[in-house]
């Protein structure tokens, strides 16, 4: 890898590198078809792969910067056992070694960043994906009154779409600086691309602050008003912000990281959110390539959340987050006052 990068880019650099390795593990687990899942809360579940792919992040990362703060959505990843030596990336990006670094990040040191690590997130669309990879009617039958939390809504939503909802799964690094978040990345394990004639499985996109962000095609935001929000973790509150938008479209996807790419690709022009279940993993990095490309994440009041280290997890006031600072104010404008203090108070 090229020393002379300064660190932010070094570490974005490495960080594509692990993310693609992590998103490699997500699919060789559900190609295994044991997903070990364990229920950590309510609506709240982690599998094999969230775990693995953890392991070689927070390994690979600690190996080469090893005075970073390294916060991971899974607590326990079973420290016992042993990294395997595949997991252990060392390299690095070379498109995003050639980043030009802004000024104000050339003198950030290790002990000034904190990375935050959603090693898969949409675990929901995941075990739920899991279903449709058999494809044997029987098998899917047994796997469905296995399955903990899918109910029969669900079970038939997912017997329509012909992929069930894996390209919603994505690894997400973010890298944080005085409490900001300043670089991202967002791996899609299974997103289907024709690279030079060949099918190929996966993307990843970056973005850092005044550099630029790369790995996917921009587009326009769409015409008139699309609200992409959460499919599995709807409640009243966030049904009432969604009802005050008056929006002409409003898309239901998993993970935080997809509803983010949606924005960047121009399929939605605001993500709403008004519930505290997204925690700080699940936007440092989204957010950090959303303001890199020109737009805006906050809590649904308008108030931008802090990455420091010992910041609370929980994204308590939801998010809102637009491709524009035009139609984030437009969005914070409609967010009633009984909603906010509904949520404060939560
Ligand atoms: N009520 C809730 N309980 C637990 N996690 C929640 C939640 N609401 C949102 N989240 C988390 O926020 C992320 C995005 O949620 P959603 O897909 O509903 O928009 C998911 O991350 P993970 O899939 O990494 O756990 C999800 O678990
Ligand atoms: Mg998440």
């Amino acid at each position: 890898m090229s020393n002379s990068a300064p660190l932010i880019v070094r570490l974005l650099a490495s960080s594509v590198s692990v993310a693609n390795r992590a998103g490699k593990i997500v699919r060789d687990v559900m190609s295994k078809g044991e997903l070990g899942i364990v229920e950590k809360g309510k609506d709240d579940y982690q599998t094999e792969a969230d775990r693995s792919a953890q392991k070689c992040i927070i390994a690979s990362l600690s190996a080469q910067y090893p005075k970073l703060c390294i916060i991971g959505e899974e607590d326990n990843p079973d420290n016992e056992t042993e990294v395997p030596s595949d997991w252990l990336i060392v390299d690095a990006d070379k498109e995003v070694l050639l980043l030009n670094c802004p000024d104000s990040l050339l003198g950030v040191k290790e002990e000034d960043i904190v990375v935050w690590v959603d090693p898969l997130d949409g675990t929901a669309e995941y075990t739920q994906g899991a279903l449709m990879l058999k494809r044997n009617p029987w098998e899917r039958g047994k796997m469905y009154l296995m399955h903990p939390f899918i109910s029969m809504k669900w079970y038939l939503s997912l017997l329509q779409s012909n992929y069930g909802f894996l390209e919603h799964v994505t690894v997400l690094i973010g890298i944080a600086v005085n409490e900001k978040p300043v670089a991202g990345v967002i791996h899609q394990p299974y997103y289907k691309s024709i690279v030079d004639g060949e099918k190929k499985l996966g993307r990843t996109i970056w973005g850092l602050q005044e550099a630029g962000v790369g790995g996917f095609s921009s587009a326009a935001p769409p015409d008139s008003l699309i609200i992409t929000t959460t499919r599995s973790h709807s409640n009243p509150l966030v049904e009432k912000a969604l009802q005050v938008m008056e929006a002409s479209q409003i898309l239901r996807v998993g993970g935080a990281g997809y509803k983010v790419l949606q924005l960047l690709e121009g399929q939605a022009s605001v993500y709403v959110f008004a519930s505290p279940g997204c925690k700080k993993w699940d936007t440092c990095g989204p957010e950090a390539i959303l303001s890199a490309a020109g737009g805006k994440l906050t809590d649904i009041v308008g108030n931008f959340y802090k990455y420091g280290a010992s910041e609370s997890r929980p994204n308590k006031m939801g998010v809102l987050a637009a491709v524009n600072d035009d139609l984030h104010k437009y969005a914070i404008s409609k967010i009633p006052q009984e909603l906010k203090e509904a949520l404060a108070n939560k």
